[in-house]
């Protein structure tokens, strides 16, 4: 059905991380994930055609579907004109300002998962049903001491529960992607861990994963620009060594958080 439908609007894909979910079970599937009810306001990323729009428009109350290309959108509007709770956006889901919604559902472009994912995170939703790339679903929701962990899981987890409910095979999508899928569940929630500055907090991971092979003394002495800490050799000291002299993929995000409110209280004392 998807398939005749690229056929009909002659779309081949490949530019934009255009890559089409063809199979219906894993649409049904990644809908079925969202538990969508008609007071759902839902946002999608990438609507390409409209396969996932389709049907969420079925239950929801109001469907925000955004989409970078002009020639898709032309479509999109054609096939959507008759529905009343269906908008769509026309442009790049990293400059637009995002509408109020609930819930998020989107098979992501995966070049810009990082950046649009960072951007979903600071806004208020419920729950989000996202198609990413594996490799990168896994950073997302890896233990520490792996190699995988990483400055996407520390603020994932800072900011959400996460956790990957399916892998999607490259047959499923056309054309098809070189690399294998994965569908994250998040569900934002406040952190387990107190955190005293949140820009501070996320400046600090991303500096010392930026060093994730230095201990983090020397991670925070070799990132200060960023940091901002006077006298920094003298407050590294004046913190504990057994979280001085591990790495910082070794670390909990509360230890990570416990570390960044002790430089902050420091930087601002
Ligand atoms: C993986 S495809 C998903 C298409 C469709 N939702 C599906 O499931 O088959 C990603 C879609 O995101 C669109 N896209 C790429 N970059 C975008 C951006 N910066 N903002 C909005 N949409 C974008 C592409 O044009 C493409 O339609």
């Amino acid at each position: 059905m998807i398939d005749s439908l690229l056929d009909e609007y002659g779309v081949i894909g490949g530019d934009h991380d255009q890559h089409f979910l063809v199979d219906d079970n894993f649409l049904n599937q990644i809908v079925d994930s969202a538990e969508l009810t008609e007071n759902d306001t839902v946002l999608e990323i990438g609507a390409g055609i409209g396969n996932l729009t389709e049907k969420i428009a079925e239950t929801v109350h109001k469907l925000y579907a955004v989409e970078l290309d002009p020639n898709l959108c032309d479509i999109l509007i054609e096939r959507f004109a008759d529905y009343d709770n269906v908008e769509i956006i026309e442009g790049d889901i990293l400059d637009i300002e995002l509408p109020e919604f609930n819930k998020v559902v989107a098979n992501l472009p995966y070049s810009i998962s990082s950046h649009i994912t960072f951007k979903l995170l600071k806004h208020e939703f419920e729950l989000g049903i996202l198609m990413y790339q594996y490799e990168f679903a896994r950073r997302m929701v890896s233990p520490k001491n792996s190699k995988d962990y990483s400055r996407l899981t520390v603020t994932t987890n800072f900011f959400a529960d996460a956790s990957i409910i399916m892998k999607v095979p490259r047959s499923a999508f056309k054309p098809a992607p070189e690399v294998k899928s994965a569908v994250v569940k998040l569900i934002p929630r406040p952190a387990s861990f107190d955190v005293v500055d949140e820009d501070f907090f996320l400046t600090f991971v991303t500096a010392v994963f930026g060093q994730r092979r230095k201990k983090l003394r020397n991670a925070i002495l070799n990132t200060n620009s960023k940091l901002g800490i006077a006298n920094v050799k003298e407050v590294v000291n004046k913190l504990p060594d057994e979280y001085m002299n591990k790495r910082a993929e070794n670390l909990e995000p509360s230890e990570l958080a416990y570390i960044a409110n002790q430089l902050f209280n420091f930087k601002t004392a």
